[in-house]
């Protein structure tokens, strides 16, 4: 017929991935379906499971790139994909499990926000996997701390959960118009990002300096206004500090500073923020395992 059927490798056609994988719990109930927690009957190997619905053609288009993005990208600071299935109209996605959980759970739990050296540390990661994906020509477009998870030794991963790290505008969501604005860029809001655009990465690093100060205050800046009027206030306003800078060092402060330069011409790349003084150091894994520790003791094992 006219439409050549697509052919897709990564994914396992026909095959039932509960012959392969036993569903042990429930992580979440996405935008698109319920997220389990699985083990591999063979391995034993842990994973997050998230079974995709596909009713259009589009959907499953939608989803191949994802499972594209996924499948060429292997980093360390990037979840892994394990496995794919596509079984009658469903598609299921395998995550390498991440014992942590996101980091805005994390605070919520805990009811209390990230301490400098955690900070520093989670940033230093959460740069090396962006310059990764930067590299290989990926744009998250949905950086906050819902989005990036822990191990309990110590790991930091970047995920996407919601439907906008396919290369394509966080604008064009399935069903809703704008996602989340308060971490979006001011030239974002403006609509100044078209196509070819070669500053268009640099939206990411906006949206990163805005989850650090999530990480130093629970919650990103105007978090009290409404999205339509933090759309304005972005484009209008100087960039966003920390409330309370002298709590913090000259170098967190600088750091942010250079991450949230409102023209994305002048902001700097991963590259060069990797050089700042704020993380071009080794920093260790203990501030956040020792987080971790205490926020597992909170949260009593289902
Ligand atoms: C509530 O407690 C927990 C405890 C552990 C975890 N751990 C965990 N580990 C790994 N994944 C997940 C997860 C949770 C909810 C929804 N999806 C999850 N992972 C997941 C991610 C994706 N896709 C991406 O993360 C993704 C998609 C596009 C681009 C990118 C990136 F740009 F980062 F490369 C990343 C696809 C399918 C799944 C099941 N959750 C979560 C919550």
């Amino acid at each position: 017929d006219a439409k050549k059927k697509k052919v897709f490798n990564n994914v396992r056609m026909d095959c039932d991935p509960e012959d392969f994988w036993d569903m042990i719990g429930e992580l979440g109930d996405g935008a698109y379906g319920k997220v389990y927690k699985a083990q591999n009957k063979h391995t034993g190997q842990l994973a997050a499971a998230k079974m995709c619905r596909l009713d259009g053609e589009d959907d499953l288009s939608d989803f191949m790139i994802e499972i594209d993005i996924l499948s060429e990208i292997k980093h360390q600071n990037i979840v892994a994909l394990h496995e794919a299935f596509q079984k009658d109209q469903q598609l299921w996605l395998l995550i390498e499990y991440c014992d942590g959980g996101a980091l805005d759970s994390i605070m919520t739990e805990l009811e209390k926000p990230l301490n400098e050296h955690q900070i520093a540390y989670v940033c230093q990661n959460m740069c090396k996997g962006l310059q990764f994906l930067h590299k290989s020509h990926v744009i998250h477009r949905d950086l906050k701390a819902g989005n990036v998870l822990l191990t309990m030794a110590g790991g930091v991963k970047l995920a996407d959960f919601g439907v906008s790290a396919k290369n394509k505008s966080t604008m064009q969501k399935h069903d809703t118009f704008i996602g989340t604005p308060y971490w979006m860029a001011p030239e974002v809001v403006l609509c100044e990002t078209f196509r070819d655009n070669p500053y268009d990465y640099k939206v990411d690093i906006w949206s990163m300096g805005i989850t650090l100060i999530e990480f130093a205050q629970m919650e990103p800046p105007n978090h009290e206004m409404s999205p339509m009027r933090v759309l304005l206030k972005i484009q209008k306003s100087d960039p966003p500090k920390l409330e309370q800078p002298s709590k913090w060092s000259k170098e967190f402060n600088d750091f942010l500073c250079k991450a949230l330069i409102k023209d994305p011409q002048k902001r700097p790349s991963c590259d060069e923020l990797l050089r700042h003084p704020f993380i071009n150091c080794t920093l260790d894994s203990k501030p956040i395992r020792d987080l971790l520790l205490e926020y597992k003791a909170e949260v009593v094992e289902e």
